[in-house]
């Protein structure tokens, strides 16, 4: 009711659902998305405690982003991630120790969004519970926060890039979904622009690892990856 989405029986089959391009499932384990029709791939739901989420943290693939927003620079920073889509960058740097802003403006993945906190929240997992504890969600457009929330702030984190690229099977089934949820990448430029406005340290924006920088603005430098990059805009001084 609060999303406005028409309610389908219990037992509807997403293979052989013909009325929708996708469904949002309400499950005792909280909320999934999932494309319709014979060759449909499985539910998409946001899971802190995901075995690739620990694997990301175990392998060390987190430090990046730690770094290209300057985690540990300052104690108790507050990094505004604009663009929190599934929550996983978040989670990363509220686990790096950061407070995190999250602000997500597609009202379907802002509630699969808040039901995967929710669920983080009451886990018994004390290490889930903590992180997501220092995670606070906003729906709506990042442009249109309180400028007071924002002011709280000392980095900006963009990522208004779906899909992302690669060939895994969980990666294209995520691809699939959003390509239905998809923004207008026209105004990807203007969200840097309005950014880079604001009185934050720096402004975070992560690209494919061989795409243009955002709408031509060249970073202040570039961390970059296996697959995608960091282009760090510094604006002032996190100390
Ligand atoms: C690539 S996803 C972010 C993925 C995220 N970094 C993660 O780790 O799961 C981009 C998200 O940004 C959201 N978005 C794009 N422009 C926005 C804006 N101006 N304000 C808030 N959210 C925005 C889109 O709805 C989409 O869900």
């Amino acid at each position: 009711a609060r999303l406005d989405l028409p309610l389908l029986p219990p037992a509807t089959d997403p293979r052989h659902c013909d009325s929708c391009a996708a469904l949002l499932l309400l499950g005792d384990d909280g909320l999934a998305l999932q494309l319709t029709g014979p060759a449909a791939p499985g539910p998409v739901a946001v899971d802190f405690g995901a075995a690739a989420m620990r694997h990301r943290r175990a392998a060390g693939h987190n430090e990046m982003l730690g770094r290209a927003v300057g985690v540990t620079r300052k104690a108790g920073m507050c990094v505004l991630d604009a663009t929190a889509g599934l929550g996983r960058d978040a989670f990363v740097l509220a686990d790096l120790g950061t407070r995190v802003i999250l602000c997500e403006r597609n009202p379907v993945v802002a509630a699969m969004l808040e039901a995967g906190l929710a669920a983080a929240r009451d886990s018994r997992d004390s290490w889930l519970s903590t992180v997501v504890a220092s995670m606070q969600l906003h729906c709506g457009d990042a442009r249109e926060l309180p400028a007071d929330l924002v002011a709280q702030a000392d980095v900006i984190y963009l990522d208004p890039m779906f899909p992302e690229r690669g060939k895994r099977a969980a990666v294209k089934k995520e691809m699939a979904l959003f390509q239905l949820l998809l923004d207008d990448a026209a105004e990807e430029p203007a969200l840097l622009e309005w950014a880079r406005a604001q009185d934050v340290a720096r402004v975070v924006v992560k690209r494919p690892l061989k795409a243009p920088a955002l709408g031509g603005a060249s970073p202040s430098h570039v961390l970059k990856g296996r697959a995608v990059r960091f282009d760090v805009y510094v604006q002032g001084s996190l100390a």
